[in-house]
């Protein structure tokens, strides 16, 4: 819907009404094309203004629309007949103008908007290109490298910054309808040639095809097989050599590939998955809409290693006061200088002022007695977090809330140490805490929905993806990596090497492979977890432990010290301890060679659709156990933790998404047909949520959250 209203005698207000971001819905289209058509034959206004209501220019089409029939005048000609209208057009743009909300403002003859809106081409983010003209438009008016820049990347610009590219004209920081009206007036008459951008020249860089290549190959390369970003660069390339029709032409034909990919349909489930687990619901009964968050402002950080210093950074950039304590003066100073240089460099780069005067460090535990909420970030030892929690409990105020950033500890055993265990809640944080998105937040049978609903807060203004998620080993991210880790093992017992698995999970769309991103993280870290479960047995080869099958090979080879990065040898081999560059061990090869041999292990040739289906369909089946036990709400709730914790490319949707796509029957055949190779692997047992998923006819995945809560028999 749109409404047009005449102000200061001569100006054609048209305000867009579609809360809450106006998105550019089939009747919002209508409404433009209507109220434009009446502005521009009406003698009596002499200039318009497009503006949104409820502070909010535009936030682009209607993303909701995109998976059914589109109805509705289509946008291009609707832009098109804006920028040739002969009298003057003006944005006024509050709030935010996204995707086809900054195309509609691309094809006014004038933009006005605040320091503080956000202004992007978010597209590429949804699968999709900006195809009602922004592909054509944005680099005519900004050059080709700045406009490939936000089309490639989607990234959102403030309005200052939008200012300094000459993506607008003016930032006013009163009131932008009125200043735009205002402005309106006074060009009234003036020639708009030059501000038709389509009519204008595309500036281009000197050497246009050495240009194109080298950006194509870098864009690939990040891209990880998504296909949308490849397509963004080949459009701007359209805009850059071809007439403005022949790029538009392109645009729409690039558009039309991508909009019916399974990629923009993954893409625009995370959209939207992103939203459905900020709504979050617990066995208990306790949500998002009935819980209130406690008011928090001053936050203890307990240990500075390297969980502890991110976490302080993350909480200091989102202005909170932080009181950092670390045993030792020592190791205090270390993490002050270590903080320092992170809130300074995540300063620099975000061209913010830099903060840090609100954290106070300190080596008496005490120093945390007057916060609102605490996070532990100690070791990962049990003994040590039991005493911490006890201590803590008894000096804190009596409602502060108690937070451990274990990564697999029993929350609820912490809670029954404290005097208020409804106060004790998991916020699992993944390292760089001030870089990684995700937030897990865990919450126990007796975790108060306050508490729950503070955390989850919290982490929102962190900049986190919080996912509220139950109390297990492992919670949901890393009980699910335990199978996925282990069948890349197997599959190198049974002859694949690190590199075959890695390359299969990379060319999948993942950044790094399991043994690589093994290496990264430590060997000796998983080494740790196996060991306090029992699982280890120095020197000892044997494949079968506590009643099922177990690859000793990671034990074997931190054994060796051979830890990964940090050691400069762990799966791979690197140039030193600290480097990067991962190279095939020919030692390694050999280790493996005479451990098979010593295992009586016929080495054979695997291929990367069994890489693939061992590991992922692994990992999958523990997602659908998680879910069947209740410790994820929904499918949207794993595949947001996985996307944004564990690198699983967005472009597939998550581990959940993904199996839909492949559809849920032949997962569960692919899983059976692997049980019957490998009876001794529980994890390839397919769980009962599957099978019942598969019996019920393999629903959409927007329906499996209200299927898991329904009653067996009513399926
Ligand atoms: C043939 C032509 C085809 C395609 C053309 C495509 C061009 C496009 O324009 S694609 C869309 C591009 N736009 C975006 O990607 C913007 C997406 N939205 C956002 O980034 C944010 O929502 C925001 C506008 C910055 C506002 O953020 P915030 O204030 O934090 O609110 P949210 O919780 O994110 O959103 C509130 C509510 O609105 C829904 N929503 C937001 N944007 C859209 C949209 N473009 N279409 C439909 N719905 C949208 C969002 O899902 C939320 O809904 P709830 O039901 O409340 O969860």
């Amino acid at each position: 819907m749109a409404a047009l209203t005449r102000v200061s005698g001569s100006v054609g207000l048209i305000s867009l009404l579609n809360p809450p971001v106006n998105a550019l819905s089939a009747a919002v289209r209508q409404g433009i094309v209507d109220t434009v058509r009446r502005a521009v034959s009406d003698p009596q206004v002499k200039s318009v203004v497009i503006c949104g209501q409820n502070g909010v220019f535009c936030g682009g089409a209607d993303i909701k629309e995109f998976g059914g029939h589109m109805s509705g005048p289509p946008l291009v000609p609707i832009f098109n007949t804006i920028e040739a209208a002969d009298k003057p057009v003006v944005a006024a743009i509050e709030g935010s103008a996204l995707g086809g909300g900054l195309e509609l403002a691309l094809a006014c003859h004038y933009r006005i908007t605040q320091s503080k809106a956000r202004l992007g081409l978010p597209e590429v983010s949804l699968g999709l290109l900006p195809a009602a003209g922004g592909t054509q438009r944005l680099p005519r008016l900004i050059g080709v490298p700045a406009a490939l820049d936000l089309i490639t990347t989607g990234r959102h610009l403030t309005g200052a910054e939008a200012l300094k590219l000459g993506i607008v004209d003016q930032v006013t920081d009163q009131n932008t309808v009125e200043a735009a009206v205002k402005f309106a007036l006074s060009i009234v008459g003036q020639s708009l040639e030059s501000r038709r951008i389509s009519t204008l020249p595309c500036p281009c860089p000197a050497d246009i095809d050495a240009f194109f290549e080298g950006v194509m190959q870098r864009v690939k390369k990040s891209a990880h097989g998504a296909i949308a970003p490849v397509a963004c660069v080949q459009a701007v390339q359209a805009a850059a050599t071809l007439p403005f029709t022949q790029g538009m032409q392109r645009e729409q034909e690039l558009m039309a590939t991508l909009f019916g990919s399974g990629q923009a349909r993954a893409l625009q489930y995370c959209f939207f998955s992103q939203r459905v687990v900020s709504k979050w619901s617990s066995p208990s009964g306790s949500r998002w809409d009935t819980s209130k968050p406690k008011p928090v402002t001053k936050v203890g950080v307990i240990g500075l290693g390297t969980m502890g210093r991110g976490i302080t950074v993350a909480l200091a950039l989102a202005g909170l006061s932080v009181v950092a304590v670390e045993t030792q003066q020592q190791q205090m100073m270390a993490a002050q200088h270590a903080v320092s240089g992170m809130l300074e460099r995540t300063a620099r780069r975000r061209g913010v002022s830099l903060v840090g005067d609100q954290i106070r460090y300190s080596v008496e535990l005490e120093a945390v007695a007057d916060v609102e909420l605490v996070i532990e970030a100690v070791f990962e030892d049990m003994a040590l977090k039991e005493k911490l929690f006890k201590q803590l409990s008894t000096l804190c105020k009596a409602d502060t809330l108690l937070c451990s950033n274990t990564s697999s500890l029993d929350i609820d055993h912490l809670a029954s140490q404290t005097h208020s265990p409804q106060l004790v809640v998991g916020m699992h944080f993944f390292a760089p805490a001030h870089v990684m998105k995700l937030l897990e937040v865990v919450y126990g049978p007796r975790s108060a929905p306050q508490a729950v609903a503070t955390a989850m807060e919290l982490g929102k203004r962190m900049g986190k993806v919080s996912v509220a998620v139950g109390n297990c080993s492992g919670f949901v991210g890393n009980r699910m990596l335990m199978p996925y880790v282990e069948e890349a093992s197997f599959l190198v017992e049974e002859g694949a090497s690190p590199e075959i698995v890695d390359r299969a999970l990379e060319e999948f769309g993942f950044p790094m492979g399991v043994f690589r991103m093994s290496d990264l993280s430590g060997l000796d870290v998983g080494w740790k977890v196996r060991k306090a479960r029992g699982l280890v047995e120095p020197g000892q080869m044997s494949r079968v432990r506590q009643g099922r099958r177990y690859s000793p090979l990671g034990d074997l080879l931190c054994e060796q010290g051979r830890f990964g990065q940090k050691t400069g040898r762990g799966w791979y081999l690197y140039d030193s301890a600290g480097s990067r560059e991962a190279q095939p061990d020919p030692w390694l090869q050999s280790f493996l060679e005479e451990y098979r041999a010593r295992q009586g292990l016929v080495s054979r040739r695997i291929d990367s659709q069994e890489v693939l289906e061992r590991c992922l369909y692994a990992l999958i089946n523990e997602g659908f156990n998680i879910l069947q036990e209740g410790i994820a709400a929904g499918p949207e709730d794993i595949d947001m933790i996985y996307v944004f914790g564990y690198g699983f490319p967005r472009h597939r949707g998550g581990p959940m998404f993904y199996a839909s796509q492949v559809g849920l029957a032949q997962v569960l055949q692919r899983l059976e047909h692997y049980q019957q190779l490998h009876p001794d692997i529980p994890h390839l047992r397919p769980s009962s949520l599957l099978r019942r998923l598969v019996s019920s006819g393999s629903p959409r995945i927007q329906r499996w959250r209200e299927i898991i809560r329904m009653p067996h028999s009513s399926l």
